[in-house]
């Protein structure tokens, strides 16, 4: 119980602003019929210490009353940390600002050109944070440019305080150029350089940031290196999710693996152990059906396998390709199934057995003798197949001479030279040379924002699985290639380090750099926002909380302010594979919170296709989580006969000559969509000539591309070739997606989730770059996988199948 430390003061005694306020309290306790606890306590134990020691007397109850004056107790709190990343600030719009623009942009523009309500919303935002989502071509691009217009050429804010932030340098250069149209338009003179100095991509604004340090001054990015002198001079934009690698990168990565390998024992007895995985036949399941078709054959074939054995290595040994050094030469005979069949050599450092395949230079007619019923490729091949399925350890199948002599060269220099191989994580697409496997997923992890190093440690594999021992090789080898990069004479750093060191998780970095040049961030305005990876979103918000904490040091913070406008489209998330997430849209409030609530504009008008294709695009992507787009209603003038929907065709190279002649006589554009390179070799081979004789015309009348590259283009008639494919699951994948958080609602295989939208999501993007007609061939080349036009039933009226 809580007692006053100090006797209470008579009232008469208290100086007569405390009296006043006191006999306020009194009366106040008095009307209310309240007690004071304190006061009443005190009096309670002073009336009581009086009772006993005063003798009772007559009238002795009638206590006086007494008030006592006490404090209330209040626990102690620390004040709150603030997490705003925006002065409480509001863009100084008057109404005289906002009719002076809306009275430029009506006699500026065309009338059929004026911004819509919904986009003025937006435009005329006064919230530091601003958020415009809506279909492909419903103006987002348009409306973040408009911004800029207001920004600098109504609020006048220099324009080395407003960064719009595109994707790639292609987009970079049409947006530059969009934007100098645009600011004529508004008696505004911009010149090339300044255009590109308002619009960059972030990697490009990063660097500068990067060599604005001393320190840093010279640092190259690794996806820029080449070694060449116009490295720090053209530092490019990059193109991002390429990673195929240049000869400087590639020797730089070479050496650092042998370095490694040779002075790291650890690391070259899991390196030798992938090498000797990535060397042996691969598995075949007994169900497989080419076990199936070929196994009945093979059983047969056990009892001609010893002569099956002599003529394949009499072939090896008459092309001297037999024996190989580092193979010990030795038939040893094995039991498959109760049948027995033979191997060739042995490796004893792999533990590896050796069987002599058919080399493609020997004729096709060969036979084991005269009388056999079968050449002798096929038995070699049914034979091989058994190995896959039945064989228990481990094997090696020597398919032509070159290869023997390419291991024979890697054995010898074993003990000193990395082998070089091909190797693929399971799920990916294609095997690659083991460096550029290396470079694909740490790029991956990068994007992730997942730390390569410590990546192995939270995986886990099925025992056998080789994926294993590919983890924990690329986390030794990455952190050995960071150390040597940067100790280069100007050093080199991936951009997925450089991102994180300039982001959140170091905001302190970014206290060095001077104030002009993290200001040209004050005004971030970014297209594409749903691409954009975990590091970027990181950085972006460091900068912008830099910015907040030094505008509150300034003599006077009154009218300092950022903003941040984003504009995007989840459905139109296509790098998700490549690890880009689009939480910038649908975590927009937590990543960039403010006290002012955000301004959201929502576009529903399409300004670029007829209404078929905006529900064939939609009718793609409608089922996605990711993909719920408002229905977008097409605003577009339509030429009679021009309303088709998606045109389907099937493998029908005539077909698209026709088209592209039409098209031609038309004066339209064509924009050709390519899925993957099997479908580049069917383009060329339908239209190659239209496409030389376009480009040698000077015209750019047909493009091609990428499904991938389709973003932010639009073209009167669009092709897509090919069907975009949802690939095959993956393990790794699913774990590095979840260690990510993308496994939102317990999705327990978020990496599969994210390639079976995007292959969605890939063909909505293709549909929505329509102007006029859009036609669709499926060449057949994904038969069997789970492809975009099998993944969704695709509505009649909306897809006219003409196969
Ligand atoms: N208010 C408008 N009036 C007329 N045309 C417009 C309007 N807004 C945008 N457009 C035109 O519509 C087309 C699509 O615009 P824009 O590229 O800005 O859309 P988007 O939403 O960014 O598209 P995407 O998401 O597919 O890249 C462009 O040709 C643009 O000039």
């Amino acid at each position: 119980m809580n007692h006053p430390a100090e006797p209470p003061f008579d009232l008469d005694q208290l100086p007569t602003p405390q009296r006043l306020v006191a006999q306020a309290l009194i009366l106040g306790l008095d009307y209310l019929g309240a007690r004071h606890p304190a006061s009443w306590e005190h009096g309670r134990v002073a009336g009581l210490a009086a009772s006993s020691l005063e003798p009772s007397s007559p009238g002795a109850n009638k206590q006086a009353a007494k008030l006592t004056f006490g404090y209330p107790e209040v626990a102690h709190h620390r004040p709150a940390k603030e997490q705003v990343m925006f002065s409480a600030e509001r863009l100084a719009l008057t109404a005289e600002i906002r009719a002076a623009m809306r009275d430029d942009c009506a006699e500026g523009l065309p009338k059929g050109a004026q911004p819509t309500a919904e986009q003025w919303k937006a435009i005329l935002s006064g919230s530091p944070t601003t958020l415009v989502t809506g279909g492909a071509g419903t103006g987002k691009t348009k409306t973040l440019l408009m911004r800029c217009v207001l920004l600098h050429r109504y609020l006048g804010v220099p324009i080395n305080q407003i960064r719009i932030l595109t994707f790639s340098r292609e987009a970079r250069m049409e947006l530059a150029s969009d934007l100098r149209a645009l600011f004529a338009v508004f008696d505004v003179t911009l010149t090339s350089s300044d255009s590109l100095m308002i619009v960059k991509t972030a990697r490009s604004t990063l660097l500068e940031q990067v060599h604005a340090l001393p320190d840093l001054a010279r640092a190259i990015p690794l996806e820029a290196f080449s070694g060449t002198d116009g490295d720090v001079a053209s530092l490019p934009d990059g193109r991002p999710f390429e990673p195929g690698l240049n000869a400087r990168q590639r020797d730089e990565m070479t050496k650092c693996l042998n370095q490694l390998y040779r002075s790291n024992k650890v690391f070259a007895e899991i390196y030798q152990e992938l090498w000797a995985s990535a060397l042996r036949l691969p598995r075949l399941e007994v169900d497989a059906p080419e076990v199936v078709k070929r196994a009945p054959l093979g059983w047969k074939q056990s009892e001609v396998d010893t002569e099956l054995c002599d003529s394949v290595e009499g072939l090896w040994r008459k092309a001297k390709a037999w024996p190989v050094d580092g193979i010990t030469v030795g038939r040893r005979a094995f039991t498959l199934r109760g049948r027995t069949y033979s191997t060739h050599g042995y490796i004893p450092h792999l533990k590896a057995h050796v069987v002599l395949g058919f080399d493609r230079s020997e004729g096709r007619n060969l036979a084991r003798n005269p009388t056999a019923r079968m050449e002798l490729y096929k038995e070699v091949a049914i034979k091989k197949s058994l190995f896959q399925a039945y064989f228990p350890e481990c094997v090696i199948h020597l398919d032509s001479y070159e290869e023997a002599t390419d291991l024979a060269a890697a054995l010898k220099a074993l003990g000193t030279t990395a082998p070089s191989f091909r190797y693929a994580p399971k799920g990916d697409d294609g095997q690659q040379p083991i460096i550029d496997s290396f470079n694909i997923t740490a790029s991956l992890l990068d994007a992730l924002g997942l730390e390569v190093a410590s990546v192995a440690g939270r995986m886990n594999f099925l025992p056998d699985d080789t994926d294993a021992l590919y983890f924990e090789a690329l986390d030794m080898y990455w952190q050995a290639l960071e150390r040597q990069l940067l100790s280069l004479p100007s050093p080199v750093i991936p951009f997925g380090r450089l991102f994180t060191l300039f982001s959140d998780q170091h905001p302190d970095n970014l206290r060095h750099l001077p104030s002009d040049v993290i200001g040209q961030c004050r005004h971030v305005l970014i297209d594409g926002a749903e691409d954009q990876t975990v590091p970027v979103a990181g950085w972006l918000r460091a900068v912008l909380y830099e910015l907040r904490r030094r505008d509150a040091n300034q003599p006077v913070t009154a009218g300092l302010l950022s903003t941040v406008t984003l504009a995007g489209d989840i459905s139109q998330w296509i790098y998700g594979s490549f690890g880009t997430s689009p939480r910038m849209i649908t975590e927009f409030d937590e990543l960039f919170p403010s006290t002012v609530p955000a301004t959201r504009s929502v576009l529903t008008e399409c300004f670029r296709s007829s209404q078929q294709i905006v529900d064939a695009g939609h009718n793609l992507v409608r089922n996605l989580t990711t993909g719920a787009i408002r229905v977008t209603k097409s605003v577009r003038r339509v030429e009679a006969g021009e309303a088709l929907p998606v045109q389907m065709y099937g493998d029908d190279p005539g077909k698209l000559k026709l088209l592209c002649e039409e098209a031609a006589k038309r004066g339209f554009k064509m924009l050709i969509l390519i899925n993957g390179p099997q479908d580049t070799q069917w383009v060329d081979g339908a239209v190659g000539d239209l496409i030389r004789q376009d480009r040698a015309g000077g015209g750019r009348k047909i493009r091609v591309r990428s499904y991938h590259k389709a973003k932010a283009l639009e073209a009167d008639v669009v092709v897509m070739v090919g069907d975009p494919s949802a690939g095959q699951s993956s393990w790794h994948r699913n774990q590095l997606f979840k260690l990510a958080g993308f496994s939102s609602g317990g999705d327990s295989t978020p990496g599969d989730t994210v390639q079976h939208g995007e292959a969605l999501r890939l063909a909505y993007v293709a549909v929505s770059r329509t102007l006029v007609a859009c036609h669709w061939f499926m060449t057949g080349s994904e038969e069997g996988t789970r492809t975009a036009s099998a993944l969704v039933t695709l509505l009649p009226g909306l897809f006219e199948d003409r196969r």
